[in-house]
């Protein structure tokens, strides 16, 4: 079968969205292939999912309909230069690009005759749960947008902003799972202190953390109202939240984000 979605870079992220991809049939396996240098990731990813694999990008210059870059920002350019000679027929049609904080003006100075989507999904994509932005390029037609919608809708939301909110949103939905997760870490780390068993402690960490988003979500509470909801007077809650504020808690997440996307800014150039 001829290849229809091109992958260069099989790593974390490549592999959560083809995952879903071949997991709802949005792509048969035998038309995806998959360009990584490890052997063995190209044999897991060849044994796991079915798709045909190469350690040779230029291979993945023949998809028909997407090529997918999934490789660190860092090696763009090493990638590009035994690359971008090869695309002179405008194939593949379109590319996607994950990669944090590089620019389409840059992917589309290397790439010249593609239409280019900047993408930022998240690991949440993983378990169908993640939140992709989308930010169009100079040669994108609605056909080419809703390719990518229909790719990342397979892994959760999608979102489409303006290329100027990118790093931002690299900032928030890109890092923050990894935040969240040391919110999960350090509340179970709390429960321990207060003298629970670390199990009982991951499960209620979770749970609360879970079950706080999915109420957010279900009610469409400000999660002020909510806090306000937890928070009876002379408590335990507020005794927590007074020092949550003595610590900065606030502070601190809003500077994780903002560190987030100035080191987004940096990748990109
Ligand atoms: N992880 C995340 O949460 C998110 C990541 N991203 C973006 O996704 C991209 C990939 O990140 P992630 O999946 O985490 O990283 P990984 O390191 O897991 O994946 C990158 C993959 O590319 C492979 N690779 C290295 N050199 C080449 C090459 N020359 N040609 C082809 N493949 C190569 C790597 O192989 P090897 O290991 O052998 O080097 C690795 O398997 C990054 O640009 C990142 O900014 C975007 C959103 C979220
Ligand atoms: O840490 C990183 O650079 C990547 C981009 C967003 C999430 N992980």
């Amino acid at each position: 079968m001829s290849i229809r979605l091109g992958i260069i870079g099989g790593g974390v992220m490549a592999e959560a969205i083809l995952s879903r991809l071949i997991e709802q049939n949005i792509y048969p396996p035998d038309a995806v292939l998959v360009s990584e240098p490890q052997p063995q990731r190209r044999e897991f990813l060849r044994k796991t999912y079915k798709v045909q694999v190469t350690s040779d990008n230029r291979e993945t210059t023949t998809a028909q309909d997407v090529l997918l870059l999934a490789v660190k920002p860092q090696i763009l350019d090493k990638v590009a230069e035994n690359l971008a000679h090869l695309f002179p027929k405008r194939y593949p049609p379109l590319i996607l690009s994950i990669l944090a904080g590089v620019t389409l003006k840059r992917l589309e100075a290397i790439f010249s005759e593609q239409a280019i989507i900047r993408v930022m999904p998240n690991t949440p994509a993983t378990v169908g749960a993640g939140i992709t932005a989308i930010a169009a390029g100079k040669k994108v037609e609605p056909e080419h947008l809703a390719s990518a919608r229909s790719i990342f809708a397979a892994v959760g939301e999608v979102v489409e902003v303006p290329e100027s909110l990118m790093d931002g949103v690299t900032g928030l939905s890109g890092s923050g799972p990894a935040f969240v997760a040391i919110m999960i870490e350090a509340l179970a780390d709390g429960g321990v202190a207060a003298g629970l068993p670390r199990p009982i402690a991951a499960q209620l960490a979770l749970q609360t953390v879970l079950g706080t988003a999915q109420l957010l979500q279900q009610t469409k509470l400000h999660p002020a109202q909510l806090k306000d909801q937890v928070t009876s007077p002379g408590g335990t809650t507020i005794a927590g939240v007074t020092q949550l504020e003595k610590s900065g808690f606030r502070a601190a997440i809003i500077e994780a984000v903002m560190a987030a996307k100035q080191r987004s800014h940096e990748l990109g150039r």
